[in-house]
């Protein structure tokens, strides 16, 4: 069992279940957890799977991007001045491609296809809505000639062809590292040649999902609940980079709880565990994380609703979270540690917090900070009416937690808050 400051404030807090006098605030929290992750070694990975992920190195481009001269229409590839004598296609055997010939002479036209390799020689494109081509007699050359729809002038020198590295030269940076990879940036690496990408390995995490009185389908009778941690946390930390390799479920008994803790620390670099965290003699969750040789970062931290959460260190380099099982003091210390945490392992970018100006009077509440789910309405933030521990209604539709000090906010206040992790 580790000595941490909220045993030390056990012992004068009498008898029963004790309010712990937590003295770590809600910012030294978030440090605390981000400080203890680091960002996760590279892998090199198929780029149709990169998807999200951060990528670990600058992306160069293997050649220029294009990389040969083509054609932006449909028309005739032409080389100077016309009317044009039409060149037959060169087409390779066996294939429905045109080949590069050796090059277009002056006065020459050869019909091209929009992306279509333009040969040597050719000084533009002359689009098909914009040509004449009589027909010829068989045996006879036909001409190409500039059509009435065409615009003074044209075709331009250059005109419809786009020429190499366009868009970047050979060896250009395409993707600089630490990008989050989007459906753009995966078409980016093909352009510039690449299979493959190098990108931050996801943080592994599993989940201990602690009470005997939830339920995971159906209609609870009273005095179960459902659960609203197991359709809920996976997904969220999956937006934020993670990849849940497991969840177990425990009831509240001890040796299960350090059985589930040992097997999920096993393989994975993140634990979380919710509900019971609290001090009463069902709550085994700090025996367990003893147990298991867990060194305890912080035990508390002085935030409601969130306060009764638990960060701790693995003998392995795992990083352990004790969330409460209450929903919404869960989701608020998940916000403040987990999530940067997440963050940092997966290679993004940390979690700033935000200033924002108070809607209405806010009051606080003595001895704590409080987060309250809060909603911008004109720019600027109401707390919502759903603010108890258990509910969602409120962070449903908020757009992150404002700290409220103890002395409360006046409205046109300044005030720190933190986003919701989803927006
Ligand atoms: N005497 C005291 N009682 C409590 C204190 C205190 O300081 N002294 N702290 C309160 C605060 S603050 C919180 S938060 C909770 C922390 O509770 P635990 O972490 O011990 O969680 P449980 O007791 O296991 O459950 C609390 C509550 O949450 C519900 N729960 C649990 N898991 C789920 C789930 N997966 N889905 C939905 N709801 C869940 C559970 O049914 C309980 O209602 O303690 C206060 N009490
Ligand atoms: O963390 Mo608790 O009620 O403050 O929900």
């Amino acid at each position: 069992m580790n000595h941490s400051a909220s045993d030390q404030l056990d012992a004068d807090s009498g008898s029963g279940r004790a309010e712990p006098h937590r003295t770590i605030g809600w910012r030294d929290a978030m440090r605390i957890a981000t400080d203890a992750a680091s960002p996760n070694a590279s892998e090199s990975i198929p780029i149709d799977e990169a998807l999200g992920r951060v990528s670990a190195a600058d992306l160069h481009t293997m050649q220029a991007v294009p990389h040969f001269a083509s054609a932006a229409m449909d028309g005739w590839a032409v080389a100077g001045t016309g009317p044009w004598l039409i060149d037959d296609p060169v087409t390779a055997p066996g294939s429905a491609f045109t080949t590069a010939r050796s090059g277009l002479e002056a006065g020459h036209a050869e019909g091209i296809v929009t992306g279509g390799l333009v040969p040597a020689g050719t000084t533009a494109v002359l689009r098909s809505e914009h040509a004449l081509t009589p027909s010829a007699q068989p045996g006879q050359q036909r001409h190409l000639s500039v059509g009435p729809g065409a615009r003074a002038g044209e075709p331009l020198p250059g005109q419809h062809i786009r020429l190499p590295s366009e868009e970047a030269r050979a060896g250009e940076l395409v993707i600089a590292a630490g990008a989050v990879i989007n459906p753009a940036h995966i078409a980016l690496a093909a352009l510039a040649a690449h299979d493959e990408i190098s990108v931050i390995r996801r943080p592994r995490v599993r989940f201990v999902f602690t009470g005997d009185e939830v339920i995971e389908h159906g209609i609870p009778e009273p005095g179960r609940v459902r659960d609203t941690f197991g359709p809920q946390l996976p997904a969220l930390l999956r937006l934020h980079g993670a990849e849940v390799i497991g969840r177990l479920r425990v009831g509240d008994s001890l040796p299960a709880t350090v059985d589930a803790l040992e097997q999920s620390l096993s393989d994975s670099q993140l634990v979380i565990t919710t509900g019971g965290t609290g001090r009463s003699s069902a709550d085994h969750l700090r025996r367990a994380v003893g147990a298991v040789g867990g060194a305890t970062l912080f035990d508390g931290i002085n935030v409601r609703p969130g306060g009764p959460t638990l960060l701790a260190m693995a003998p392995n380099g795992s990083v352990i979270v004790c969330l409460p099982g209450n929903p919404l003091a869960a989701m608020a210390a998940l916000v403040i540690t987990v999530i940067p945490l997440v963050r940092v392992m997966a290679g993004r970018a940390s979690t700033d917090l935000m200033t924002t100006v108070v809607g209405a009077d806010t009051a606080g509440r003595t001895g704590s900070t409080l987060l309250m789910p809060f909603m911008l309405v004109g720019g600027r933030a109401f707390t919502s009416a759903w603010q108890g521990s258990a509910m969602m209604r409120g962070l449903a539709d908020a757009d992150g937690f404002l700290e409220v000090p103890p002395e409360g906010l006046v409205a046109g206040d300044r005030a720190k808050a933190i986003a919701v992790p989803w927006r």
